[in-house]
């Protein structure tokens, strides 16, 4: 499988006033073309600030990302972003329609993005809300905009930052359920970062589970559970119940593992002092032996 995204040892250190920041470090990964992979890690580890380096908001102090093949400079012409906040990433002045036809306005002419927009609203089943307001439609028409939006834009990776964390339960299935769609359909590339560790083992071909702050690749776990995925024989089947207690291991180590280094460091303190002391002992025994 030819690599989408390619991260080789990425690092980013944020310059605040009260001192240096480094959230992310030594982030090596790839992402094939046509792959799902979810990103799971602790709260506060870096998830955004790797989101935010791929999709070229901010330049890595560190490492490389290439775009299939392309080194990111900058924002990449053919990425897409899916917010988990719809309300904020939607315009609500406009319809649905402008909404998804809104980052087209440039590249496309008035039919060719009518035409796309209204594909990709049929897509995720909103072909008939195209004249509504965001603000008339429930969070989760909302985000279903908000993913239609991404994929009228034909994006060769599309990137989700917990993208349905802020939906009720039921919805958020039927959301997963349609992401799973839509990327079968259309062979789409997507990176999604998810707090939930079901949801990475119920969506991802990959799991990518990163440490504590700065964050690094604990694990890079593939999901072997068959393509075709149903929120409840899957959830209920040996291999997914295994993974989820895995991935939970997983994520324990992460959260531990800078504090275990910690603590060799201060083993390896320790071991220094008392080799220091027993060679302080030797030199005087050696020295008192010397002189008598
Ligand atoms: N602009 C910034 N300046 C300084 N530090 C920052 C900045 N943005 C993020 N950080 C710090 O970098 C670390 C990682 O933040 P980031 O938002 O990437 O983590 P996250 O894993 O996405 O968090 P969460 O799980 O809460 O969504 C945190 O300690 C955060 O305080």
């Amino acid at each position: 499988m030819t690599a989408m995204l390619e991260v080789a040892d990425l690092g980013h250190t944020y310059q605040a006033k009260d001192g240096a920041h480094t959230a992310i470090a030594g982030l090596t990964f790839t992402v094939g073309a046509g792959e799902l992979v979810c990103v799971v890690g602790p709260s506060g580890c870096g998830k955004s600030t790797l989101l935010r380096t791929i999709s070229g908001l901010i330049r890595p102090t560190k490492g490389d990302i290439s775009l299939h093949g392309n080194q990111v400079k900058g924002v990449p012409d053919d990425l897409a972003v899916v917010f988990q906040d719809y309300s904020r990433s939607l315009f609500p002045w406009l319809t649905v329609q402008k909404n998804v036809e809104f980052p087209l306005r440039r590249s496309l002419g008035r039919s060719e993005r009518k035409a796309r927009a209204a594909e990709a609203l049929e897509w995720v089943g909103l072909a008939g809300a195209q004249r509504k307001y965001p603000w008339q439609l429930s969070g989760g028409m909302q985000q279903r905009v908000a993913i239609a939006r991404a994929l009228a834009y034909r994006p060769a990776l599309l990137l989700m930052d917990e993208p349905f964390a802020s939906v009720d339960a039921q919805t958020r299935f039927e959301l997963e359920d349609l992401l799973l769609k839509v990327r079968t359909e259309h062979d789409t590339t997507v990176l999604v970062v998810t707090h939930d560790i079901d949801e990475s083992v119920y969506l991802g071909d990959r799991i990518l589970v990163l440490s504590t702050s700065p964050a690094s690749v604990v694990a890079d776990l593939k999901v072997d559970l068959p393509a075709q995925r149903d929120q409840i024989t899957t959830r209920e089947s040996d291999e997914f119940v295994a993974l989820r207690a895995e991935v939970a291991r997983l994520l324990n180590v992460g959260k531990t593992s800078r504090v275990i280094r910690s603590r060799r460091t201060a083993d390896d303190e320790a071991a220094r002092w008392a080799e220091a002391e027993r060679a302080e002992t030797s030199r005087a025994e050696a020295e008192e032996r010397a002189t008598t």
